[in-house]
């Protein structure tokens, strides 16, 4: 018998959940292990892919179906990547979010641990064509790259290698790398520190203040060497002195990149919790041990964050490590430093704002267990802690949770999963809860805690509805009605701070002819160009295409063009022209772009040195700043017009948590919110701070109309570049469904998608409503591999669950 690895390939044109067994080569028998990295040949040509060790199991090398088994070609991993937990978790996941584990196992590592291919040419048979000879030049193998070849070269290339002249030939590349700087050790044990300095002159006092210090170093202690120039009197000559003389070794020493080194970080201690936070805090505490789930529904700055930090506290005194989630690196600079300057260089942040490297460091300081604590956004729910004794995640109601493209996965189905597994408590925080959290803590299945008062009898801020339609009857169009203006000046006059929010969702600025109505259109896709001012040039969100904008219109020549929309570049002028003495901060995806522009904005934003943050919905959730007293919603509604079943509770949802930046210290706070729909029940509800009067109407409708959480969805699209194969497949597939589907199921399309072309791909979907969680799972993924079709131009289906749009 022999051992053989069992390892899931990095194959995307044929995916399938079945790992491939591989032999070990003798010299790496002792080397692979379980959740490393492997490099394996793989298929006819036996191209070079990279694997993951998920098993090991016995066989007998001379069974028939064994003689074939090839060989794993390498280790990439110094130490496994992924341990028993992640590689179970993959197991898991890969079959309840309709993807391949190979697509999950990615998606848990830092992109830098993806392996880079290259594809290279080898003659391996006499070459005649002079054409090609010198492509080789001599060389013995050189990169193939279709791009660097005329069209004659590749199909010649190709040619010569079918016929056996050629060989393609892989390399796999390791994308991570540690960064190191020098570091010095001592070579000395006391008796030769003795001797060499007895052996020094007087005038040598730096040198014998080098060996001062190597005297003050444990054995194999490494100090860093930029770090003994600047704190002490030694230069670089005399280091390399102590070398020569063999009193030291320059060896390289791993450093990590700190992502909060800029960061401006004071020590906190424990607040004295408020009774209800103390209840909050007790109830999470006695479950230390236990996989309960706390539906934590505070209301905006009732110091839910200081129940989490204290939850924390707790967690690693008993020696076990913490998991928080936040949902998105807008709110993340913030609460980095909230928990940072609670439990210091224990925490680990990891989300889509930092650098590889930076990534890569904190991913390993979790590994290594030096990091207890880890803060991060989505696919932080995979961070590799071991031991996990409490799993937070801030404001559960957020859709930045659900990862839309493959692995579709919800972060909170992860977080629960990891909460069983390690048997530690979660706590789903929000001030506007999910209805799907809301109701399962209705029928017991979560604990709910409740803190429906902010911090020491802060009131709730009070909340105007300005009705825009009025407003326009009053005189020219404007962003600002007048009381918000008033509002806003009577900030400035009292050197308070002001919150705008200008909401993006389903909206975007678009240029039309105000001749003919022309819209300038993607060519690619079904939808209009979004204008950007600040690269002047008109995009398209779906598939990025990118042109210039027009001067004239393209259907009918004129030159009366007008752009639509209130962009946010738009509306800061516009303020600047009302209020030219104030000073203004823009925060959207333009102006945060750049690295570290969204922490700075908020630091100075935080140190007054704007009047007015004036932002998309980036800005509405997390922000703590004492002296903001005004916020002004400028749109309330545009989500409401979308067709989507969500509309309502996200407007409730979102207008809360903007008014929830008003008022969070002494001063008290005040919202203006502008709407065309100022009796729509989201928005009156939000004015009234009254979340459970919204659960229980948004209920009653959902109970109505079939929709989660009464039901549970899944949303299939196929798409295809031919518009009646994209059409066929999915009535094919619709029918195969359909006959395998519970009774009680809710059968909706195939339909044409709301943009049903994008990217020159047509798409088809169906929607299906059921009652009974993961009984669908079973036959979804049997279609997911039946419907496997390789490359660009065939057929794709995407199976996702618990859609956050159904557009
Ligand atoms: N027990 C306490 N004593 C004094 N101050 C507190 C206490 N708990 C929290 N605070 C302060 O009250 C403010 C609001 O608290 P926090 O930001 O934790 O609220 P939150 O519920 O997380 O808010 P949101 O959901 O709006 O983000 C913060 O400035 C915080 O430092
Ligand atoms: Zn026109
Ligand atoms: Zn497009």
């Amino acid at each position: 018998m022999e051992q053989v690895a069992n390892v899931i390939v990095d194959v995307p044109a044929m995916q399938t959940n079945q790992p491939y067994s591989y032999l070990i080569p003798a010299p790496l028998k002792h080397t692979v292990e379980l959740g490393m990295r492997v490099a394996v040949p793989f298929g006819r040509g036996n191209r070079m892919i990279q694997g993951f060790v998920v098993g090991f199991s016995e066989v007998d090398p001379t069974a028939q179906e064994n003689v074939q088994l090839k060989m794993i070609k390498a280790v990439l991993d110094l130490k496994p990547v992924l341990n028993q937990e992640l590689i179970s978790l993959s197991a898991w996941l890969a079959h309840q979010a309709y993807a391949f584990q190979i697509t999950v196992l990615q998606a848990m590592l830092p992109s830098m641990f993806r392996a880079k291919y290259k594809k290279y040419l080898r003659p391996i048979d006499e070459i005649n064509d002079p054409e090609i000879q010198q492509l080789f030049a001599g060389r013995e193998l050189i990169e193939y790259d279709e791009t660097q070849f005329t069209p004659e070269q590749v199909s010649k290339l190709t040619k010569l290698q079918r016929e056996g002249c050629l060989e393609f030939y892989y390399e796999v590349n390791n994308q991570a790398k540690a960064k190191t700087r020098l570091g010095i050790k001592s070579l000395l044990d006391f008796e030769q520190l003795e001797e060499a300095r007895s052996g020094l002159t007087k005038a040598a006092h730096k040198q014998s203040g080098l060996l001062s210090l190597l005297q003050t170093l444990a054995p194999e202690q490494v100090v860093a060497k930029e770090q003994i120039l600047a704190t002490y009197d030694i230069s670089e000559a005399v280091i390399t002195t102590g070398a020569k003389k063999g009193w030291l070794a320059k060896v390289p020493m791993e450093i990590y990149r700190d992502p909060m080194a800029n960061y401006d970080i004071k020590p906190s201690q424990a607040l004295t919790l408020q009774p209800d936070q103390q209840a909050a805090l007790t109830a999470i505490n006695d479950a230390a041990g236990q996989a309960e789930t706390f539906l934590l529904e505070g209301v905006t700055g009732s110091g839910k964050t200081e129940v989490y930090l204290q939850a924390m506290q707790h967690t690693l005194a008993q020696g076990r490590t913490a998991l928080m989630l936040v949902p998105e690196i807008a709110l993340t600079p913030q609460m980095m430093v909230r928990v940072r300057s609670r439990f210091g260089q224990q925490v680990a942040v990891l989300h889509s704002g930092l650098s590889v490297g930076e990534r890569y460091d904190e991913w390993r300081r979790i590994e290594r267990g030096e990091a207890k604590v880890v803060v991060g956004a989505r696919s932080a729910v995979f961070a590799p802690l071991d031991n996990i004794g409490l799993i937070i995640m801030d404001e559960e109601h957020e859709t930045t949770y659900k990862q839309e493209e493959n692995p579709r996965y919800h972060a909170r189905d992860v977080a629960m999963w990891r909460s069983q597994y390690y048997q530690a408590p979660i706590v789903l925080g929000s001030a506007t809860p999910s209805l799907e959290s809301r109701a399962r803590a209705q029928k017991g299945v979560y604990q709910l805690l409740r803190m429906p008062k902010r911090i020491n009898q802060q009131v709730m801020p009070a909340v105007e509805i300005v009705d825009m339609r009025e407003e326009i009857k009053k005189g020219p169009e404007s962003t600002f009605s007048e009381a918000l203006l008033t509002a806003l000046k009577a900030r400035l006059a009292r050197g308070e701070q002001s919150v705008l929010m200008l909401n993006r969702r389903g909206f975007s600025s678009f240029m039309m002819c105000r001749d003919c109505g022309y819209v300038l259109q993607c060519p690619n896709c079904d939808i209009g160009l979004t204008l950007h001012m600040d690269t002047h040039s008109m995009k398209c969100h779906y598939c990025g295409h990118e042109e210039g904008i027009p001067k004239m219109c393209p259907n009918c020549q004129s030159t009366a063009i007008r752009y639509y929309g209130t962009g946010t570049q738009k509306v800061e002028q516009e303020l600047h022209e009302l209020l030219p003495e104030a000073r203004i901060l823009r925060m959207d995806l333009d102006t945060t772009r750049k690295k570290g522009a969204h922490e700075n904005m908020l630091t100075a934003f935080g140190a007054h040195e704007a009047d007015i943050l004036l932002g998309t919905q980036m800005i509405a959730k997390g922000l703590d700043f004492p002296l903001v007293t005004l916020v002004g919603v400028l749109n309330a509604d545009t989500a409401l017009g979308l067709p989507d079943f969500h509309a309502a509770e996200r407007t409730f949802q979102l207008l809360t948590q903007v008014a929830g930046r008003a008022g969070r210290a002494e001063l008290p706070g005040e919202v203006y919110v502008q709407t065309y729909n100022p009796d729509h029940y989201a928005i009156q509800l939000a004015k009234a701070h009254d979340y459970e009067q919204f659960y229980q109407q948004e209920m009653q409708l959902r109970h109505l109309a079939k929709y989660p959480p009464y039901f549970f969805t899944i949303k299939l699209q196929g798409s295809d570049l031919d518009e009646r194969t994209a059409a066929q497949n999915m009535s094919q597939i619709g029918r195969w469904l359909k006959k395998r589907l519970p009774a009680d199921t809710i059968f909706l399309g195939p339909t044409p998608r709301s943009i049903a072309r994008i990217n020159q791909r047509y798409y088809y979907q169906i929607v299906i409503k059921y009652r009974h969680q993961n009984e669908l799972d079973q036959v979804l993924n049997e279609l997911l591999e039946r419907a496997q079709s390789v490359g660009r131009n065939a057929f794709q289906l995407s199976i996702d669950r618990e859609p956050v749009s159904f557009m």
